[in-house]
Parts: structure tokens; C-alpha cells; sequence
């Protein structure tokens, strides 16, 4: 609702409530426009004041709302009927105003921000644009390219960067709202001509046309086939070119598009997704809200390889003392001058003081003995992990949390060599791990939910995505990793080259493909992995045995480069070459396509023309097959951990929702209908058989994603 009331004998106060963020849903449409008309036709009212209760302005359009019929007062006559009032109307800007809540600022005749609000367009997050006129009158407020910045990012800006812009006219350090209808009272009597933002005429830009196309450009490149960025552009184009109403009109085509758009639809849902994991939940009904953590003042970091440097770093841009522990001299050595380096380079660029006297280095595990937790960040070797987790054991105080940041391993093996095994969980990091935003926070069989409580907490003081999840082998994005590699290996023996692999993953929105990727991280990290697994055959082996291993398909090619030094990257060969070693520039490599061929004629295979449909058909099923398997095994609590997983952690294009939500929208039949007719075809490929889950959610009718929980509940009694 909006409530109204008379304050200081003439100011008309319009109060948005609507918690927790006081989002634009009918109720509150409806009570703004009743307490406009009041404030209009109430004599004793001179001026009037919009302000947002407990602290915040407004969140924007209600999002839960699009998808339904949308009943109540449309936006854009609302901020018009403001706009046009002979009153003046101040907005007093508390905490933010995001997407329709700024619109709704720009209706008014003056905005008055709290030196702690943001504000922000974020539309573009959600797969739209600001379409209650925020593409029209922002531009005409604070110039285009100004207003093609904040538009196109989405991102929030402070109240001070927002007066540098003329965003708005003055900054409060107190109360807001009282400043804000003491401002109102000055300005009564004054002309409101010039206040009226949708009369302005956009500030002219040199070369319009070439800004816009370069703009255009830049985007195309950056957005990875999302059309909401594209159609932001469109609409200031339509600002800065065309009459104020014929704008709003190209505004509101534009919007008309994106939103009952797929990529609309999966974007919102990322939004709330995002919310969704941070109230994790266990298997045996430990949850979020349940579960208390314990505060941490002193946390060490225990091997300063690239993983451990990065989440010293993190740890003490956070704020935390780290005692950062190497035991070897030059690891030691340089690990000192890399992490000075990092947290310069971090303060440089968020303008605070780099946060060098944070960090305690040592080459003595000793050191450790008072901090309330460690991660563990050697080198992925089950046997030296259980060594150094005997170690911590026996230095650390106790009740000191234990978390490793292994990738693939079992935890419970690591919680085993310690006393308090309640107190073991995985924090698995993503290189590089100051800058990448995920974190799997991973619980074993006898982790406490104290110590998950402890680890998401952590995560998000760190500013982190932290999702919860079972323990087995990769956990949820590496074990999930696993089948969409296989057959991208097994696209390559068929007739494929990495070219083609890769276009068609990038066409769908990934960073990169997936050899691309290899050449990144390093081919020869998996072979080291395959080889401890018993994998790896000198020559890739010879026979019938070449190209199966432990009775299942698989393809020694990742194998077989390495043999010849190829490394990726850092040796500037890998499935690409580039111009010298550490080079990031790939370059189709003739070697590799002679490679592949010599390889498929001495294993009598035949190439045939593979397409892009075919290329994300067996990657992408094959990985959601196992997203499924994860979910009837428990790992992950729903499809929302697993696809946050993959949006922040794996390059998947946000766009199109996470693996999980992409099932979805392409339909489940279809997706098991595709895995039945490829696992035919690949009898000796054990993750392209459709799971029982898939089996029975499709047998159940396909609900939609929103009550897979629900169904996975009835499945998991069934199964
Ligand atoms: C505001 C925040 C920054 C606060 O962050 P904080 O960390 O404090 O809190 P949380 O993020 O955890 O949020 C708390 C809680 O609130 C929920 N929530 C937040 N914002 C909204 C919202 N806008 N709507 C609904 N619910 C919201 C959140 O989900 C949490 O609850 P949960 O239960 O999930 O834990 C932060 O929350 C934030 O960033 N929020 C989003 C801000 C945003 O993106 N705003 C823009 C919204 S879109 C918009 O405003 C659109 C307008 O420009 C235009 C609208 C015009 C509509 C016209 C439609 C016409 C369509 C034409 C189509 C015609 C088709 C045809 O022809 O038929």
C-alpha cells in the first residue's frame, strides 16, 4: 500500500509499503494514485514528498507480478500525472531505488537522495529495460552516454557518484525525509516547467551516430546473444533521436518484446535463485534457519599455490587477520611478492588501502594454533591432504573450523584423520579466487550444520555466491563437468574439430568452449588426475581396449596431446596455437585437425558432418542428465543450487537460466527423448542413460521447475 498523510501543516507525505523493498505491486500502484489525487486536491497542500518505509526507497516494478495478469494502474500515466502536478513533488530517496523506483524518482520534480542510498536501472539484469520512461528521461537528464552506461550495465551507483551525474539535486547525511519535505516547503511557488524531465531535450551528442555503433558493437561482443543490452541501446538511441512521445512509443515496442522473451523469463528466475540457495538446507533437516554459525576473527590459509594466494587475499579484503602457511622456501618466496601484488592491484581498483597488514606469512604450521578457521589449499593429492588434516588437527585450538578447498576429493576421507570431524567441510573456491563469485560450500556425512553455517557466512561476508552441497566426486559443477567433456571428446574422435565444438558452445552464450577452456586451465591437470586414476595408457593404448577404459567409452585424445607437450596455453600449443607461451589469442592449429585425423584412421573411424544441434544436444543433455542424477542423489537440495552453480562458476550464459532451467524451458520430454536415442547409439557411454528422476518427472507430466522440489520429494519416496 501507500499511505498518506499531512506533515508540516503543508506537505503531503506518500509513504511506498510494501517490505521487504516496497516493490510497485497493484496495492501500492493503487495507493500512490489515490495519494496523489488527495495531495492535488487538498488545498492546505503546497508541496508533496514520496519516501519508501524502513529505510528503503523502492525496489522497482514488482517482479513477482510479471507472468500474471497484472492487474492495477499502469506505471507510465502515474509518473506523467506526477510529473505534470502544479505542486511540486520531491522524492527522498532512502536505502535505493532501483528500476521502476527510480522511474518513479524521475517523475518527480526533485530527488533527494541518503548519502548511503543507490541507485540504478538494473532492468537489463532481468532481460528488460526500463520501460515506465526511465530509457527516456534518464538520457534526457544526465546526457546519453551517461545514461547508456548506467542502462546497459544495470549497475547501482552511490548517491554521490548519482549528484556528480545530476542524477540528483542534493545529498542527505540524516533523515532524509525531513530534509527532503523542508526542501519541498523552499521550493513552493517556484516554476516546475523546468523540472519536468520528459520536456527536456536530450544534452546533444557529437557523432550520435557513431557513438551509438560503437556502443552497439561493444555490446554485441560482450552480451553473448542476450537481447536485453541490445534493446537498451535501441531505446536511448530512440531518446536522443526522436520527439519525447515517439521515444516512449519505440520504449514501449522494445519492451513489449523482452518481456515474454525466454531470456526474460530466465534471467528472473536467476534472480530469485540467487535467493533461493542462500536458504540451504541439508539432507538430515538441518537448515539456514536453524543453524547457527560462530563468529570468525582469525582465519589461515594453508598452502599459497594460486588457489591459496587468491583466498588469502580475499579473506583480508574482507577484513579477516589471515595467517597465510607455506611450507616451501620459493613457493614462500614468491607467493609474498604475488599476493602484495594482488591486493595492490584490489585496492587500486576499489579505491581503499591495500590490506598488507592483514596478512601474517609463515613457513611454520604453528602459527596456526589460535585461529578459528583454516582452508586448506594444497595440491589435490588425497594422501597429502590427509596429511596435512592430522596436522591442522593436532596444532589447531579446538573447535577451529577445518575446511578444505579441494575440488573433486572426499571430504569425509580428509574429516576422518581429524579429531572433531563435525567441524570438516569443503569451501571450494574458483580460480582466480578473489575475483570469481561462487563458492561451493561443501558438507559431508558428518559435518554440522554448524560448520556449513559457518562456511555460507563466511562466503558471503566475502561477497560470494554460496551455494551448499553434498559431498561425492566433483561435487556439483565438477562432477557434472565430467559427462559434457566426455562428449565433447567423443564429438572430435566423430568427425568434429575444436573449431566447431566451440563455435557452437559460444553461439549459445558460453565464455568460451570447452577447449578453449582446456588450453586455459591446462591439459596437462586432468591428465595428472587421469593418470592417478589408472586412465591413462602409454600411446593412448592400442586394440579394441584403446578406447575403452573400466568397461565404459573413452577417448585418450586429452591424453595423447599431452604426450606431445601439448599443454594449452602456457606451452602456446594446446587445441589452439598462439603466438608464444602464455598468450591468450587461440588460433585454429593445422597440426591438430592432422592429429585428429591420423588418430581416427588408425582407429577405423570414419568423420562425419557434425552440427551445431548435435554439439549442444550431446554436451548439454549429457551434463543436465547428470544434474538430474545429482538432485535424485541428494547432492544438491533443488535445481536452483545447481544452476546458480553454473551461472557464477561456470560460464554459463545467464540468459538461458543454468542447466537445470534450460531443461525446463526446452521441455523434458524432449530433452529425454534426445538422451534415449543417443544412449542407443552409445551403449557404452553409461551418462547418456536417461536417470530415473528425468524418467519420472516426465512420467509425472513435467511439472515446471518451480515444483521440481515438490515432485523430487514424491520421486525420491518412489525411487
Ligand atoms: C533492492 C535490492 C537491492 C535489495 O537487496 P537486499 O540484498 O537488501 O535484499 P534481497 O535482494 O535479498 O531482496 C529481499 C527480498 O525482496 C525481494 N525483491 C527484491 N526486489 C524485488 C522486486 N523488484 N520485486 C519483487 N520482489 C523483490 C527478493 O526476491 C527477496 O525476497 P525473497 O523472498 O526472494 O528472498 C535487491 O533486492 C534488488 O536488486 N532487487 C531488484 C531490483 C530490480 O531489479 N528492480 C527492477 C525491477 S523491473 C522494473 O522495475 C521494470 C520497470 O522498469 C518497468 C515496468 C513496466 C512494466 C510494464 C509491463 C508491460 C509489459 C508490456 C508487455 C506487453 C506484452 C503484450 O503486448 O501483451
Amino acid at each position: 500500500m501507500a499511505q498518506y498523510s499531512l506533515v508540516s501543516g503543508s506537505v503531503g507525505l506518500i509513504t511506498l509499503k510494501n517490505p521487504p523493498v516496497n516493490a510497485l505491486g497493484a496495492v501500492v500502484r493503487h495507493g500512490i494514485v489515490d495519494s496523489v489525487e488527495k495531495a492535488l486536491s487538498d488545498p492546505k497542500v503546497k508541496s508533496v514528498v514520496i519516501c519508501g518505509q524502513n529505510g528503503m526507497f523502492c525496489g522497482g516494478a514488482d517482479i513477482k507480478e510479471f507472468g500474471t495478469d497484472m492487474k492495477g494502474p499502469p506505471l507510465i500515466p502515474m509518473f506523467h500525472s506526477l510529473e505534470a502536478a502544479n505542486k511540486p513533488v520531491v522524492a527522498a530517496i532512502e536505502g535505493g531505488a532501483f528500476g521502476g523506483g527510480l522511474e518513479l524518482a524521475l517523475g518527480c520534480h526533485y530527488r533527494i537522495a541518503h548519502s548511503k542510498a543507490k541507485v540504478g536501472l538494473p532492468e537489463v539484469t532481468l532481460g528488460l529495460l526500463p520501460a515506465a520512461a526511465g530509457s527516456q528521461r534518464l538520457p534526457r537528464l544526465i546526457g546519453v552516454p551517461a545514461a547508456l552506461n548506467l542502462i546497459t550495465t544495470g549497475r547501482h551507483i552511490t548517491a554521490a557518484e548519482a549528484l556528480q551525474l545530476g542524477l540528483v539535486d542534493q545529498v542527505a547525511d540524516h533523515n532524509t525525509v525531513d530534509t527532503a519535505v523542508k526542501f519541498a516547503q523552499s521550493v513552493v511557488g517556484k516554476s516546475l516547467d523546468s523540472r519536468r524531465i520528459s520536456n527536456f531535450q536530450c544534452p546533444p551528442v557529437p557523432n550520435v551516430d557513431v557513438l551509438f555503433e560503437e556502443v552497439m558493437q561493444k555490446i554485441r561482443q560482450t552480451s553473448r546473444g542476450a537481447i536485453a543490452p541490445i534493446a537498451c541501446v535501441q531505446a536511448v538511441r530512440a531518446a536522443a533521436t526522436l520527439p519525447y512521445k515517439d521515444g516512449l512509443q519505440k520504449e514501449k515496442e522494445l519492451m513489449a518484446t523482452l518481456f515474454t522473451s525466454g531470456q526474460a523469463r530466465s534471467l528472473q528466475y536467476c534472480f530469485f535463485a540467487q535467493r533461493v540457495v542462500s536458504r540451504w538446507s541439508m539432507p538430515n533437516g538441518a537448515s539456514w534457519d536453524t543453524s547457527k554459525g560462530r563468529p570468525i576473527h582469525k582465519a589461515a590459509v594453508i598452502g599459497l599455490g594460486t588457489m591459496g594466494r587468491g583466498i588469502a587475499v580475499a579473506l583480508a579484503q574482507t577484513g579477516f587477520s589471515v595467517v597465510a602457511v607455506e611450507t616451501q622456501e620459493k613457493q614462500f618466496m614468491d607467493a609474498k611478492k604475488a599476493v602484495a601484488g594482488m591486493l595492490e592491484r584490489g585496492a587500486k581498483r576499489s579505491g581503499k588501502v591495500a590490506a598488507h597488514d592483514k596478512i601474517i606469512y609463515s613457513q611454520n604450521l604453528q602459527a596456526i594454533a589460535d585461529v578459528d578457521l583454516v582452508i586448506e589449499a594444497v595440491f589435490e593429492d588425497m594422501a597429502l591432504k590427509k596429511r596435512v588434516f592430522r596436522q591442522l588437527s593436532d596444532v589447531c585450538k579446538p573447535g577451529t573450523f577445518l575446511c578444505t578447498n579441494t575440488s573433486t576429493l572426499d571430504i569425509d576421507q580428509m574429516a576422518a584423520e581429524t579429531r572433531q570431524p563435525e567441524l570438516v567441510v569443503g569451501m571450494h573456491f574458483f580460480a582466480p579466487a578473489h575475483v570469481m563469485k561462487l563458492l561451493e560450500v561443501v558438507y559431508g556425512p558428518r559435518s554440522s550444520p554448524e560448520a556449513v553455517a559457518v562456511a555460507m557466512q563466511l562466503g558471503k561476508k566475502m561477497g560470494k555466491v554460496s551455494v551448499a552441497v553434498g559431498n561425492c566426486r566433483g561435487f556439483v559443477g565438477n562432477r557434472m563437468l565430467k559427462p559434457y567433456r566426455d562428449q565433447a571428446y567423443f564429438l572430435l574422435e566423430e568427425g568434429a574439430t575444436p573449431e566447431l565444438i566451440d563455435q557452437a558452445l559460444e553461439e549459445f552464450g558460453f565464455a568460451m568452449g570447452a577447449f578453449k577452456v582446456y588450453d586455459l586451465s591446462g591439459l596437462d591437470v586432468g591428465w595428472k588426475v587421469r593418470k592417478e586414476e589408472g586412465l591413462v595408457l602409454p600411446g593412448g593404448g592400442s586394440g579394441k581396449s584403446a578406447r575403452i577404459r573400466q568397461g565404459v567409452r573413452y577417448s585418450p585424445l586429452g591424453d595423447l596431446m599431452c604426450e606431445e607437450g601439448r599443454f594449452g596455453q602456457k606451452t602456446g600449443r594446446g587445441w589452439y596455437q598462439y603466438d608464444k607461451p602464455g598468450s591468450r589469442d587461440a588460433k585454429p592449429d593445422p597440426w591438430v585437425h592432422r592429429f585428429l585425423e591420423d588418430y581416427r584412421a588408425r582407429h577405423g573411424l570414419v568423420a562425419r558432418r557434425i552440427s551445431n544441434q548435435e554439439v549442444l544436444e550431446r554436451c548439454l543433455y549429457a551434463m543436465i542428465n547428470e544434474g538430474f542424477r545429482i538432485l535424485e542423489d541428494g547432492i544438491a537440495a533443488g535445481p536452483e543450487d545447481i544452476d546458480i552453480i553454473y551461472v557464477f562458476g561456470y560460464g554459463w550464459p545467464r540468459h538461458r537460466g543454468g542447466p537445470m532451467f534450460y531443461a525446463n524451458m526446452v521441455g523434458l520430454p524432449i530433452v529425454l527423448e534426445r538422451l534415449e536415442h543417443f544412449a542407443q547409439a552409445n551403449p557404452d557411454v553409461p551418462t547418456l542413460q536417461p536417470c530415473n528422476l528425468l524418467r519420472k518427472l516426465v512420467a509425472s507430466g513435467s511439472p515446471p521447475i518451480s515444483k521440481w522440489r515438490e515432485a523430487m520429494k514424491n520421486v525420491h519416496s518412489q525411487l
